[in-house]
Formats: structure tokens, C-alpha cells, sequence
């Protein structure tokens, strides 16, 4: 795989895996929001049942008319104590705040005078958040709300829920904007925000009861938060971790399927990618053009696979006649389209065995510009055990009848010999480019040649001489009589466009 695949890879998937991490790790944190949502919201709730309990028992007391601390008195303050869950005592004090009875205590005779109160609550009574208390032998200190004459004693662990959360937090009474601080971490909560408090130390959520008039802030500190979650943070960070080199292989793997050649060949004949060059084949004795090779090429934005490559792959996945279809329909409209006088030109068509065989290749009689162009397809079948398949001869016969001609390609090279080609219907030979390369060096190879020539004479079947590179070549297959060649002496493979203003001046 190429670096920039590798670099694509790693980008997506270090990406995803962040993504995954960012995912839940902001999860854990709305869970902490969540969390302190519901504390806030339970506890408000029970503030606002407190705070109605404690009004409507001071209302009660308010309309009460029996004589000052007499029994009746004392008997509806015990009364009342009893009823309330949250109220501890109840107790009467006189204009000048002195204390005179309560629930708990009876009369009683106290010097104390009533000190300012911590805030008047929304329906007018004083509040006294910790207000020191002598009950019995000892002192206390407690919640004081006083309306009237009457006040009642809460203990502070009522309004204290939270200490248990492991969040820090603070109660504020607010009325029309001005915050009382009541209980809790004094200036921890932030005026005027309700909801999730954008602070980059702690984790802090506030809301408001606007029928008490209580707020409550819950905060975690950054520290806390990790520590609290530090289990699950570590599982998030390995599983992010893993799940990117997952992902790293996964895409280098469809990557890698992507750009392989296999994948690439298949999407180059499913769309039509593949294109002809064509090569000259000359008449050795004239120097004239007589026909052309047909050779498929291919290029992708990937960059050029080459034949040798391709031509394997084409035949394992099975699209050899999808293949060579789009090649002669593409090869015969570009020669149709130059528009110059092709009279008996010979085009040869390299054919897959296969599709002979299987009769696939049939389909060829009925291409566009197959039939109404006058020039000569000739059929390129390479050396193949297949050659001696009886449907393989019955299919070429059909062929030759439609005014096909047939060429065995890479003669010499392949299983069959020339008395198994004189039984097929084959009009040309072409020499294997092996036997001419060897022709210098004049080794036993191309001692056969001579042989290959005067048998193919004796069937009547023309020879090609294929790879002619040099004038040397030209020469020694010119002496030996042998008619035509094919080879970069002649000509490299080449577009229509180059091709056809060769044939005008050379052809026969
Ligand atoms: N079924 C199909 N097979 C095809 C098709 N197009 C090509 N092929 C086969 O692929 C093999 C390689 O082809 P290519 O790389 O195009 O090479 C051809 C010529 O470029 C090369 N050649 C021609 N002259 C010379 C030369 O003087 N020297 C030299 N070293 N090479 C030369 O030979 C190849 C043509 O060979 P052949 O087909 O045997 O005549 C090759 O087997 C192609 O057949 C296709 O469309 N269908």
C-alpha cells in the first residue's frame, strides 16, 4: 500500500477513534449532569414541601386566639409539633422577640432578645439559617423561621441533603435577585445562571424553585470528576485506542482490495476503461501495411497496469468476452471514423480460448461494424491445450463460414504442433517473438523456422513473424521467404490517430 493510503488510513481511522473517545467521554459527563439534575431537582422539591409545611403551620398558629402561652396555647403548638414531620419545635415570643413558651419546653423565662435575621423568606417570615439555640443543658443550633409571634425549629440536616452526593454545593434563598446564601460552600453559587455553569474547573449544575425561592448549586471538580470516573475514563481510552488500529486495518484492507489490481480490472471493464493501440503488421517482401494488431491498454487515476497484468486477471474474473467486445466494438469505430479506404485491411483481434470453447466468441458475428466494414477481422487465438477441444474447431468453422479469418498466436510456444493446427480452421501462423529473437544468435530455436515455414506454405497458411526489431531480423525472415511481420522495426503499438496516416501512404 502506498503512503499516501497509509496516510489516508491512519487519518480516518485516528479520526473515527477520536470521535469515538470525544462520544463518550462527553456521555460521562451529561451522566454527571444528569446526576446532579436529579439530586438538585429532589432536593428542591423537598425544600419546597418544607418551606409549605412550615408557612401553613405558621399560618395556623397565626389565627389561633387562646390567651398568651396559656395550656390551650401551649396544647395547639404541641399539637402542630406532632403533625409536622420536619418541625422540631415550635415557640412564642413577645413583641420585644423575647422567647416566652414553647412545644418542647413549656414557659419559660430567657433574657434573649432576637438578633437580625439571616433573610425574610417570600411569604414575610424571618429566617435564622443557624441560629444557636439553648435547649435543655446544651446548646444547638438549628433553622429558625419566625412569622409573627411564632416560629418554628428546623434541624439543618433537613435542608443538608447533599453532603452525602460527594458533590460540593451551596443553598441560596434569592428575592428579586438578591442571593441569601443559606447552607452548604458559601459563594459557590454563580448568580443568575440556571442549568449546566460553563466553568473549565468543575463539572457545576443550578436550578431554582421559584415557588420557595431556594436555589441550589451542585459542582465537581475537575479532579473529582476524573477520579470518580476513572475506571470507565481508562476503559473509553483503551477501547478508542483499539478500535482505531481496528479501523486502521479494516480501511487499509478495503483500501488495499480497492487498489488492487483485481478490483481495478473489474471496475475497468464494468465502465468501459480499456482502450486499443494498434501495431502495424507489414509485408516483409514490400514493405507495405497489410493489417494491424489490436493491443488493449488500460489507465486508471491510479496510473497504467499493463497487459501482461491485466490479461490474467481479465481471464480470472471470468469477463474475457465482456473484455474483448468492448475492444473490437472501440478498435473498429476509431478505424471507421478516419474515414480512409480499408478495403481488405487486415484487424487482428486477440481472442481468449475460453471463449471459444465456449462459444462466446459466436457473438462476435453480430458487433457493430463487424459486418458492414470492409475490412478483415482476423481472430488472434494464443497456443492452448483447448485447441484441440472438438467444440473449439466446430466454433472456428462457424467463423471462418461468417469470413473470419484465424491466426494461432505465440506459435511455437504452446501445446500444439502444426498437425494439430492443419485440423483447425487457421489461415495464419505467427512465429512467437522468441524464435526471432534468437535469430542472431542462431541457435536450434530459430534453426526451426525454416520448417515452421515451408509446412505452414505446404497447408496454405500465411506466416506472421512476430517482435521484429532490428533490420538484421528483417533481413534473415525477408530470405526465408516469410511474408509478414510484426515488431517495433515496423512499428510500436499506437493510437488510431497515428496509425491511419501510415496505412494511407503504405498500405498495399
Ligand atoms: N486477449 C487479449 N490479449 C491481449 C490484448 N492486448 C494485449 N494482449 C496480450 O497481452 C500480452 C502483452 O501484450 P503487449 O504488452 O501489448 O505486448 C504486445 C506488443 O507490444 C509486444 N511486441 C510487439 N512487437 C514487439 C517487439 O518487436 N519486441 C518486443 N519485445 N515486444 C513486442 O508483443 C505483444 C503482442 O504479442 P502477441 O499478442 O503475441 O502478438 C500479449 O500476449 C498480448 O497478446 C487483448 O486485447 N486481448
Amino acid at each position: 500500500m502506498s503512503f499516501k493510503h497509509k496516510l489516508v488510513s491512519f487519518i480516518v481511522s485516528l479520526s473515527l477513534g477520536t470521535l469515538f473517545f470525544l462520544f463518550l467521554f462527553l456521555w460521562i459527563e451529561k451522566q454527571i449532569v444528569v446526576e446532579q439534575e436529579q439530586a438538585a431537582t429532589t432536593h428542591l422539591a423537598l425544600m419546597s414541601t418544607i418551606s409549605k409545611d412550615i408557612q401553613h403551620t405558621l399560618e395556623r398558629l397565626d389565627r389561633l386566639d387562646d390567651p398568651v402561652c396559656s395550656s390551650e396555647m401551649l396544647l395547639h403548638m404541641r399539637r402542630e409539633n406532632f403533625l409536622s414531620i420536619f418541625i422540631k419545635d415550635i415557640g412564642y415570643s413577645d413583641e420585644n422577640g423575647k422567647l416566652l413558651c414553647t412545644a418542647g419546653l413549656g414557659i419559660i423565662v430567657t433574657k434573649s432578645m432576637e438578633s437580625e435575621p439571616d433573610y425574610i423568606n417570600n411569604y414575610g417570615a424571618k429566617v435564622w439559617v443557624n441560629k444557636a439555640l439553648e435547649l435543655f443543658d446544651r446548646l444547638h443550633t438549628a433553622v429558625v423561621i419566625k412569622h409573627n409571634a411564632f416560629n418554628v425549629v428546623i434541624e439543618p440536616a433537613e435542608i443538608n441533603k447533599f453532603s452525602s452526593m460527594g458533590f460540593d454545593w451551596e443553598i441560596v434563598f434569592n428575592r428579586a435577585n438578591h442571593y441569601k446564601h443559606v447552607s452548604g460552600s458559601n459563594n459557590l453559587y454563580v448568580k443568575g445562571i440556571v442549568g449546566r455553569v460553563n466553568l473549565t474547573h468543575a463539572y457545576q449544575f443550578q436550578q431554582c424553585d421559584p415557588e420557595s425561592s431556594y436555589c441550589v448549586a451542585l459542582s465537581l471538580s475537575a479532579g473529582e470528576f476524573y477520579e470518580k470516573n476513572r475506571l470507565l475514563i481508562a476503559i473509553i481510552i483503551a477501547s478508542s485506542f483499539f478500535l482505531t488500529l481496528f479501523l486502521y486495518y479494516f480501511i487499509s484492507f478495503k483500501i488495499n482490495g480497492f487498489m488492487s489490481i483485481s478490483a481495478r480490472v473489474k471496475r475497468g471493464v464494468k465502465s468501459n476503461k480499456f482502450f486499443p493501440l494498434f501495431q502495424p503488421i507489414v509485408n516483409i517482401q514490400t514493405g507495405k501495411i497489410v493489417g494491424c494488431e489490436v493491443l488493449a491498454r488500460f489507465e486508471d487515476n491510479e496510473g497504467k497496469i499493463f497487459p501482461d497484468e491485466f490479461i490474467p486477471k481479465v481471464r480470472e474474473l471470468g469477463l474475457s468476452w465482456e473484455f474483448t467486445e468492448q475492444l473490437v466494438e472501440k478498435s473498429l469505430l476509431r478505424l471507421s471514423e478516419s474515414g480512409i479506404d480499408l478495403k481488405g485491411f487486415k484487424v487482428n483481434i486477440n481472442i481468449f480460448p475460453s471463449d471459444v470453447s465456449s462459444g462466446k466468441v459466436l457473438k462476435i458475428i453480430d458487433l457493430p461494424y463487424v459486418n458492414d466494414h470492409p475490412i478483415k477481422i482476423v481472430l488472434e487465438i494464443v497456443e492452448d491445450e483447448q485447441l484441440t477441444g472438438k467444440e473449439f474447431a466446430n466454433h472456428l468453422e462457424i467463423l471462418v463460414q461468417h469470413g473470419f479469418l484465424i491466426a494461432i498466436d505465440d506459435f511455437g510456444t504452446g501445446y500444439s504442433n502444426l498437425n494439430q493446427v492443419s485440423k483447425l480452421s487457421c489461415h495464419i501462423l505467427k512465429i512467437d517473438r522468441s524464435f526471432i529473437n534468437a535469430m542472431e544468435g542462431g541457435s536450434i530455436r530459430s534453426s526451426l523456422i525454416p520448417y515452421i515455414v515451408q509446412m505452414a506454405n505446404e497447408l496454405h497458411i500465411d506466416v506472421v513473424a512476430e517482435g521484429v526489431e532490428n533490420i538484421m531480423q528483417h533481413q534473415a525472415l525477408k530470405n526465408l521467404g516469410i511474408l509478414n511481420g510484426q515488431g517495433w522495426l515496423y512499428g510500436k503499438p499506437m493510437s488510431a490517430d497515428d496509425l491511419c496516416p501510415i496505412i494511407k501512404h503504405f498500405k498495399i
